[in-house]
């Protein structure tokens, strides 16, 4: 999609509009590293997405000193690369099973912290990621604030299936679990279906919001078909979610049901 990309950029409106997106990102970001990743902290997880690369670029600013002697585990191809690229140590969660804090991006995220991720199909590998962690921390921009779960993000919860199994899989989310819409996710620069760093296919379930007032419920029934590896909906994980607002303030929702709204980091 770049090439539709650049040329949304050069309309003045959508460029601001999307310059205004990636810096509530960046303040997300930026604010979530100043308030969690502290000297202390030798292990930390780092998530998948467009938001992460902000909370790698923040560390770094910690730092040689500070990140020396850290190792920082990925949740893919990605962040792995992310890592690499900001040389930075990299470990693997079996090494390294007991993490002290992840920060990772959402694709939705509602009131209770609940989290719809697998937008970019790492969400085996991030919720991995995110247990390993003592501290789990979300960031995103203010499009991923939801009240509730699938009101803002069309494609609804990713499904990671072992390819075999998909057509069984696929068949029982839409007749039995109540997404008649679900669908298998295909590649856009390959013919054929998203294959994730796993080997696996994805498939994408949209609900009606009201199914998610208990996202836990519908995440359960999903995980007892056979086939499934693992389910895009986080619940009860996250101990808080920073969002990025336009007018540079970031608004930090707690797991104990408190909310902030603070000025962003410096930049
Ligand atoms: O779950 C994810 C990838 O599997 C991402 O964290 C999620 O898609 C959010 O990405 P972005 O920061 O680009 O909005």
């Amino acid at each position: 999609m770049p090439g539709l990309l650049a040329s949304m950029k050069k309309d003045p409106q959508v460029a601001q509009k999307v310059s205004g997106i990636e810096s509530s990102k960046r303040l997300a970001a930026y604010t979530a590293v100043d308030h969690h990743i502290k000297p202390e902290h030798r292990v930390i997880g780092i998530g998948s997405g467009s938001t992460v690369p902000y909370v790698v670029e923040r560390i770094v600013q910690q730092g040689q000193e500070a990140n020396k002697g850290r190792v920082f585990i990925p949740t893919g191809f990605q962040s792995r690369q992310l890592i690499l690229n900001a040389k930075l140590s990299v470990g693997d969660v079996d090494e390294y099973p007991s993490i002290d804090v992840t920060i990772d991006g959402a694709d939705e995220v509602d009131s209770s912290l609940n989290c719809i991720k697998g937008g970019g199909a790492c969400h085996l590998r991030e919720k991995v990621i995110a247990e390993a962690a003592q501290t789990f921390i979300v960031v995103a921009d203010y499009r991923k604030n939801s009240q509730s779960l699938c009101t803002n993000y069309p494609p609804g919860v990713p499904i990671e299936v072992v390819p075999f199994a998909y057509g069984k899989v696929l068949t029982a989310v839409q007749k039995s679990i109540g997404s008649p819409k679900a669908t298998l996710r295909m590649a856009i620069k390959k013919a054929g279906p998203v294959v994730t760093d796993n080997g696996h296919f994805v498939i994408d379930a949209p609900f009606e919001p009201e199914r998610m007032q208990d996202p836990s419920a519908v995440l359960r029934q999903i995980k007892l078909l056979t086939g499934v590896v693992e389910v895009g909906l986080f619940c009860n994980m996250a101990k808080a979610a920073y969002f990025g607002n336009e007018d540079g303030t970031v608004t930090i929702r707690h797991a104990d049901g408190r909310t902030e709204e603070i000025s962003g980091a410096q930049q």
